[in-house]
């Protein structure tokens, strides 16, 4: 499973940072989100941001943000991404791609067939997707460690690159990258020891099975 792009979300510690980055992660996620267990201050956001290595693509996660709420993310650091993991349209996406000059990924929730339908069309407006379990009615939008059927995704494809996410973890992922021949992989809860707590260990098992 070589060139397998693995994005971690949720990073809390500059320790969280440097274990991503030595593990070989490709993007770091930082989640500015009142009420998951992971959100950051901007003054949080920054300090990890700034201990991002050159080569660790820093992508900020936001729901449903406002020009406000992102402007004070995008000013308070350097950031090589936007994640958009709400309701947003592909016009908001298109307006936020516009407004920053970042490239934006934006996240879908699939838990059946009839979930596939918009993903084209929203991969025309974004730079990629993020294709991940649709959270039940209560639930935070992400970040559940929740799995969908990865089957629904089998010959599918996309105008843009896309991660696979939802519910993923050392033990799981060859099987989920066999399946959906997904190129890149997201996430969250799976290399945690309790909610919003990154466990280095198993950060460095997951980056292995992925390596296979
Ligand atoms: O991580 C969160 O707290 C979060 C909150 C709100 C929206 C999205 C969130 N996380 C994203 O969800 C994926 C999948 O998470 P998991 O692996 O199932 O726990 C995660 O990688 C983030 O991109």
């Amino acid at each position: 499973m070589d060139l397998i792009r693995v994005k971690i979300c949720g990073l809390r510690t500059v320790g969280d940072v440097q274990a991503v980055a030595e593990a070989g992660a490709a993007y770091m996620g930082l989640v500015f989100f009142a009420k998951s267990p992971r959100n950051l201050t901007l003054e949080q956001g920054r300090e990890l941001a700034l201990a991002a290595p050159v080569g660790l693509a820093k992508v900020a996660l936001v729901v449903n943000p406002d020009d406000p709420t992102l402007d004070s993310i995008v000013e308070a650091m350097p950031l090589d991404m936007i994640q958009l993991h709400g309701a947003e349209t592909p016009e908001r996406v298109a307006q936020v791609r516009a407004r920053y000059g970042l490239p934006v990924m934006k996240a879908m929730g699939v838990a059946s067939e009839d979930d596939l339908a918009g993903l084209m069309e929203m991969s025309l407006a974004a730079d990629q997707l993020l294709i991940d379990a649709k959270p039940a009615k209560g639930e935070l939008p992400g970040g559940n460690g929740l799995t969908f059927d990865w089957r629904l995704l089998v010959g599918r494809k996309w105008l843009k690159p896309w991660m696979l996410a939802g519910g993923l973890h050392a033990g799981n992922v060859a099987d989920a990258v066999r399946l959906t021949g997904a190129r890149q992989v997201d996430l969250s809860s799976g290399v945690e020891s309790a909610p919003g707590v990154k466990d280095h260990a198993k950060i460095r098992e997951f980056m292995a099975a992925v390596r296979g």
